[in-house]
């Protein structure tokens, strides 16, 4: 197809607008869409044109906490609180991890993000390089980051946060632009406080965002008062963290002052509820969260606490906790919901061209086959999208206007080698 072309007879989701879904047309020039109405566009030039109908086109979903490569432990490790799980299974394992386990099992977890409608994912681990090689190869857009655990010398500590700035310098602004960085230390239980303010400055002379995990578990929260004399929020603050355009993922155990504090700064919460229910870690208060003003968009987690990385999923469960532990059933409605995993998803990793269907947006999109029998009749496509579509109904994708995703099948990796790769990678973890 040319680099500019036209889409007819779609629907349009616009969640959160007067018109919630359009009817029509959608017109896309080489990274961007220009136009997109239910009138057809008035063109000087006969273009290629896209048979949109039985249709439903969203915005790319945003997945904006996670840690891809986890994918080789998928189901290793099950049923387990976070400290237990990260202490006796995960770290021990990613211990073992080289260059190459990160790159299989980051392109088996990009493979089913593109697959599943995600254009954008966030990404916090180590050899990040790799990451950064699979999120260039495969179209989708990334904001990575080389998340740094500072339990360890001092001189290892220097390390890791110039790999961190290292990786943000190169990185930034890659693949087109389709790659930008953070700056993150992993939380305030695992990195010092005076090396938690390193990280800071390394933000604020790199003027790049922080991300970090923060309030996941009330045993994380209760430990961080006995070390420091004060709560997550607070302790993050006086070093410093919120100076910078932050987001925290998890944000479960928070008081309503707390709240008011990140509302203040501006700090957005990447909601992670799959994988916060798995963990038994809580339920966040995301009602009182968007009360307050605080962005708060969706986040899987890694594939090894979730235990895939389905954002329609988080959206449904985003959608229905909130009613569950409120008793209140119009608490996260659908729009609200498919926003926090669209526009406050992009909103919340500082990409202002991304999360929406609007001229002048980039052209990440996705369409969806509503002929199917568990989306008819076309009541509320809007709530269709997020109480009964999944994963496996994406039929189509692009990212920057191009496609990456065909009737299903991703047209930028090669999937029968990535999922032999990923397997072998694990059964070589075992041995190791
Ligand atoms: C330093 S790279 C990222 C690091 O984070 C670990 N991790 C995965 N899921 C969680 C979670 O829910 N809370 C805290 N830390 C998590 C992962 O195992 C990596 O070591
Ligand atoms: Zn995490």
């Amino acid at each position: 197809m040319g680099n500019k072309w036209i889409i007819r007879g779609g629907k349009f989701a616009v969640p959160g607008s007067d018109k919630p879904v359009i009817d029509g047309y959608m017109v896309i020039d080489n990274d961007l869409i220009t136009y997109i109405g239910e009138e057809p566009p008035v063109l000087e030039e006969d273009i290629p044109s896209f048979d949109g109908s039985r249709l439903l086109f969203l915005p790319g979903l945003v997945n904006t906490h996670g840690h891809a490569a986890m994918s080789l432990l998928r189901g290793y490790g099950d049923d387990l609180a976070l400290q237990v799980w990260l202490q006796e299974k995960m770290w021990p394992m990613e211990g073992k991890f080289t260059g190459d386990d990160v790159y299989w099992g980051t392109a088996l977890s990009v493979l089913e993000m593109l697959k599943g409608g995600t254009t954008t994912f966030l990404d916090m681990y180590d050899h990040m390089d790799r990451v950064a090689e699979v999120a260039e190869a495969s179209g989708i857009r990334a904001v990575l980051m080389r998340g740094v655990i500072g339990l360890c010398p001092a001189e290892v500590q220097d390390q890791k946060l110039a790999e961190a700035v290292a990786f943000a310098k190169e990185w930034h602004g890659k693949a087109s632009g389709r790659i930008t960085a953070m700056i993150s230390p992993h939380s305030p239980y695992t990195c010092p406080p005076d090396y938690i303010e390193k990280f800071v400055q390394a933000a604020h002379d790199l003027d790049l965002p922080i991300h970090t995990h923060m309030s996941e578990t009330r045993r994380e929260v209760e430990q961080n008062v006995t070390d420091y004399g004060l709560r997550p929020v607070a302790h993050l603050e006086k070093l410093g963290m919120f100076t910078r355009p932050s987001l925290v993922a998890h944000g479960v155990h928070l008081t309503d002052e707390e709240i008011e504090t990140l509302a203040r700064h501006q700090v957005g919460v990447a909601h992670n509820p799959g994988s916060n229910l798995k963990l038994a870690s809580g339920v966040a208060r995301v009602p009182e969260l968007l009360k307050a003003g605080v962005t708060v968009s969706l986040g899987t987690d890694g594939p090894a606490s979730n235990n895939n990385l389905d954002m329609f999923e988080e959206m449904r469960l985003a959608a229905l906790i909130h009613k569950g532990v409120s008793g209140d059933p119009t608490a996260v409605p659908a729009a609200e919901a498919l926003l926090m995993g669209t526009e406050y998803g992009a909103k919340s990793v500082f990409l202002n061209q991304v999360g929406r269907l609007a001229p002048g947006m980039k052209a990440d999109f996705i369409a969806i086959d509503i002929d199917q029998p568990h989306l008819l009749p076309h009541t509320d496509l809007i709530s269709h999208a997020v109480y009964s579509a999944s994963a496996k109904d994406v039929e189509h994708v692009w990212v920057d206007g191009k496609q990456v995703v065909q009737h299903g099948k991703c047209l930028t990796l090669d999937e029968e080698e990535i999922r032999r790769k990923a397997q072998e990678a694990f059964e070589d973890l075992l041995k190791r």
